[in-house]
């Protein structure tokens, strides 16, 4: 019988299949970030079982809070630090080298199509953009990966969800996972791998399929994926030359983990991409979506442009795009957070940061920052925040505050009104 890609990749990294459908995994890379690892380092130290088993896999970034805010986030920042340096963790990315986990480790070639990864955050199935496995996990099972390089899953379902045609002008991936997500409620794949495929998955750049895979998490999934083709291979070239004489050999070998023809799924929904309009979240959960075209009555206090669901260079490119030579509402604080260095340097580099400077936007280093409310833009009881972020939570970006989650198109489009705007009415031009 034919396998889906999770089935592929489970299938060539099982090490055992202890009881049940409880499959345990070998990993080719475990991430890190200061939030949750130190929990899992203090663990192992108190343990007696201060080790990792590759410190070469193993890869980590101070980003929710940096530079730290206070004591306490510097501490943590500090046994991330103190651990790297003692393992001889390599890939470690500290104050001024760090950005967004979910941003920096694609960019910097750390996933490729059929690797299996897990970290302590549950964007994690950002990663599955590639072709990969790529699991968010709790403490328990991130000490086990640190120390042993395996990890148990379930096995996983996958459901298929197709989007045929094309996406019509002004309306992006944001747009597209919103409403997938509207259709399958926050549970619709709890515990399930969503296999995206289709025309418009295909003509997706890379960016816009981490996009697609960031949100499978508020569906409930435990990992998006798309699979690997030219456009894969085009983005992780400048790391795998070495390794391939040519760009079809490479793609030759990763497409040994697409889809067989007759794999089967739990379930397959098919969209037409040519029918789908902007939307943005009402209310706290992801699944409350309305097109933006009906919620022009709602009246922001905060933009926020960041994280690893739309920080990187082609969400600011099409800000920029929408604010250029125009000024935010004057009552509108206006936040733009690049999500790596990378990103931040190219944004200088095409003049979009000062696209954003003139506009009125504050511009802050790379970092998950306002994102989840712990720094650099927490709203205050009361105040909404149009935001291009994947959780819309009741207080996530500042207690009493409410967010409403949209492309970048839209934030800056309401950014420059002050009310939840279209960004069809500042531009015309490409889908980038
Ligand atoms: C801090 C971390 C545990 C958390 C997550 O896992 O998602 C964060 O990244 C978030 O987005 O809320
Ligand atoms: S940017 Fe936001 S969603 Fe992404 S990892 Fe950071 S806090 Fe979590």
């Amino acid at each position: 019988m034919g396998k889906n890609i999770a089935e592929k990749i489970f299938a060539s990294h099982r090490v055992d299949n202890p009881f049940g459908d409880i499959h345990v995994i070998r990993l080719d890379a475990v991430f890190c970030h200061e939030i949750t690892t130190p929990v899992a380092i203090n663990d192992l130290v108190e343990r007696g079982l201060d080790r990792v088993f590759d410190p070469a896999k193993i890869k980590a970034v101070i980003d929710h809070v940096t530079p730290a805010k206070d004591s306490k986030t510097a501490t943590q920042g500090k046994i991330l630090r103190d651990w790297a340096n003692r393992h001889g963790i390599k890939d470690f990315f500290d104050i001024g080298r760090n950005g967004v986990c979910h941003a920096i480790f694609p960019e910097k070639g750390f996933v490729r199509p059929g690797y299996t990864v897990i970290m302590g955050d549950s964007h994690t199935c950002t990663h599955g953009a590639f072709g990969a496995f790529a699991a968010g996990v709790g403490t328990t099972d991130l000490e086990v990966g640190i120390l042993k390089g395996v990890c148990a899953f379930h096995y996983p379902e996958s459901i298929k969800i197709e989007i045929r045609g094309s996406l019509p002008e002004g309306v992006f991936a944001k747009d597209t996972i919103l409403t997938i997500i509207g259709k399958l409620g926050v549970n619709g794949a709890t515990n399930k791998v969503i296999e995206f495929c289709g025309e418009v998955v295909d003509n997706m750049s890379m960016e816009e399929r981490m996009t697609l895979c960031n949100m499978a998490i508020e569906a409930g999934g435990t990992c998006g994926i798309c699979a690997p083709d030219m456009t894969t291979v085009e983005y992780l070239w400048p790391f795998i030359s070495d390794e391939f004489s040519s760009r079809e050999d490479a793609l030759k070998a990763y497409q040994q983990y697409c889809a067989d023809p007759d794999a089967t799924y739990a379930e397959t929904i098919t969209i037409n991409g040519d029918e789908l309009v902007p939307v943005a979240t009402f209310g706290f959960k992801p699944d409350q979506i309305k097109p933006v075209s009906e919620m022009s009555d709602t009246r922001v206090d905060q933009v926020y442009i960041g994280s690893c669901t739309n920080g990187r260079i082609e969400d600011l490119r099409v800000a920029a795009s929408v604010l250029k030579g125009k000024k935010i509402k004057d009552w509108v604080r206006g936040i733009v957070s690049p999500a790596s260095p990378a990103i931040y340097n190219n944004a200088l580099d095409e003049g979009i940061i000062k696209i954003f400077m003139d506009a009125g936007f504050c511009v802050t280093n790379p970092t998950c920052g306002a994102c989840l409310g712990m720094s650099n833009g927490v709203l205050a009881e009361g105040e909404v925040c149009a935001s291009t972020t994947n959780r819309n939570f009741n207080g996530r970006m500042g207690k009493g505050g409410t967010v409403h989650l949209m492309s970048p198109a839209s934030a800056a489009a309401t950014a420059i009104t002050g009310y939840i705007t279209n960004s069809d009415i500042y531009q015309q031009g490409g889908n980038s």
